[in-house]
C-alpha cells in the first residue's frame, strides 16, 4: 500500500474547517468551503449517546456536528480521537466494529436531524486501509436519497495527520467507507420508542460552533495522539509484538 497522501492548508483556520467537509478539490482532498457546522452537543443527544460515550475520553472521544444549511440535504461530521486503551481488535489496529460504530452513529443521528426517526437496518463498512491507535479520524456523513421509509446514507472516515509545519490534514486515503439503510419507523410502532430526554427541540437549544471549537478540540485530539505517540505506550508494544508474530509465521 502507498504511503498516505496529505494536503497542506496554508491557513491554519481553514484547515481545521476543512477537517470538517468533504468538498474536494482537485489537487488534493482539502476543501475550501465556508460551509458552517453546528455542534451537536452531548447534552443533547440524551440517552442515544450512553453506548459510544460509555468507554471515556481515553478510549474514545469525539464530537458531532451538523451542518447547518437550509437549502440541501444536511450532512453531519465527526471528529474522534481513539486513544490506545481497548480500542484494538487484532492488536495494533483499531477494531472495526468502532470505526463502523462511529460512521453509524455520523449517519444516524444525521437521519434523525433531518427529521427521519429512524433505525439501522442495514449497514456496510468497506476498510480501506488499517488504521492504528492513537489514531484521529474525521467522519463525513451524508443522505444518498430517500424512498418511502427508507433513507440511504453514506459516511466516510478520514484519518487526520498532523504535518511537519504544525497544520493537519486529512489523508487522501479512506480508512473506511460506510453505506447504510435507515428504515423510519413504523406509526404504529412509534409510541413505543421514547425519544430522548434531553433532545432539542427543532435545534433550539443546539449552540453554534465557531472555528475555535473546531481547531480547539482537533489541537486537543492531535496533541493527545502526538503525546502518546511519544510515550512508550502499550500500543507500541503490542505493534512490536505483532511483528515478532507476523516474523515467526
Ligand atoms: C432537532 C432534532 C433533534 C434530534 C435529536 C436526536 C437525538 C439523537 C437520536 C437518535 C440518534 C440515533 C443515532 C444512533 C445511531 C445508531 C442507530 C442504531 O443503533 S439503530 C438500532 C439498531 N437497529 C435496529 O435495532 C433495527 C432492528 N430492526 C427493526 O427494528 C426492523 O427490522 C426495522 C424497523 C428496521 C424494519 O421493520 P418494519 O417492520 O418497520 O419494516 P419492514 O416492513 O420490515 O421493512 C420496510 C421496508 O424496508 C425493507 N427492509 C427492511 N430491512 C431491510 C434490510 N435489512 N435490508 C434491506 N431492506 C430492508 C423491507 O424490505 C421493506 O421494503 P418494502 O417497503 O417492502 O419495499
Amino acid at each position: 500500500m502507498s504511503a498516505p497522501q496529505v494536503g497542506v492548508h496554508e491557513s491554519r483556520t481553514d484547515a481545521y474547517l476543512a477537517l470538517l467537509v468533504n468538498n474536494s478539490s482537485s489537487d488534493n482532498n482539502i476543501s475550501t468551503s465556508s460551509r458552517t457546522v453546528r455542534e451537536v452537543s452531548y447534552q443533547d443527544w440524551g440517552r442515544s449517546a450512553n453506548f459510544t460515550r460509555a468507554q471515556g475520553a481515553e478510549r474514545l472521544d469525539y464530537r458531532l456536528f451538523v451542518s447547518d444549511d437550509e437549502t440541501e440535504h444536511p450532512t453531519a461530521h465527526i471528529v474522534a480521537q481513539i486513544g490506545t486503551d481497548g480500542t484494538e481488535g487484532v492488536p495494533g489496529f483499531v477494531h472495526g466494529g468502532l470505526t463502523s460504530t462511529l460512521a453509524d452513529t455520523a449517519m444516524g443521528n444525521l437521519a434523525w436531524h433531518a427529521g427521519y426517526k429512524a433505525f439501522t437496518a442495514n449497514l456496510n463498512v468497506d476498510f480501506r486501509a488499517p488504521l492504528s491507535p492513537p489514531a484521529c479520524v474525521v467522519v463525513d456523513a451524508k443522505i444518498e436519497k430517500t424512498e418511502g421509509r427508507k433513507v440511504y446514507l453514506s459516511a466516510d472516515v478520514f484519518e487526520v495527520q498532523e504535518m511537519q509545519d504544525g497544520t493537519l490534514a486529512r489523508s487522501n486515503d479512506v480508512v473506511a467507507e460506510a453505506t447504510s439503510l435507515f428504515i423510519v419507523m413504523d406509526k404504529a410502532k412509534e409510541t413505543a420508542v421514547t425519544t430522548p430526554d434531553t433532545a432539542p427541540q427543532n435545534g433550539a437549544s443546539t449552540p453554534r460552533v465557531t472555528n475555535d471549537d473546531i481547531r480547539d478540540h482537533t489541537s486537543t485530539c492531535v496533541a493527545s495522539v502526538r503525546e502518546t505517540l511519544f510515550s512508550p505506550g502499550w500500543s507500541t508494544i503490542e505493534k512490536d509484538y505483532l511483528k515478532t508474530v507476523w516474523a515467526s509465521t
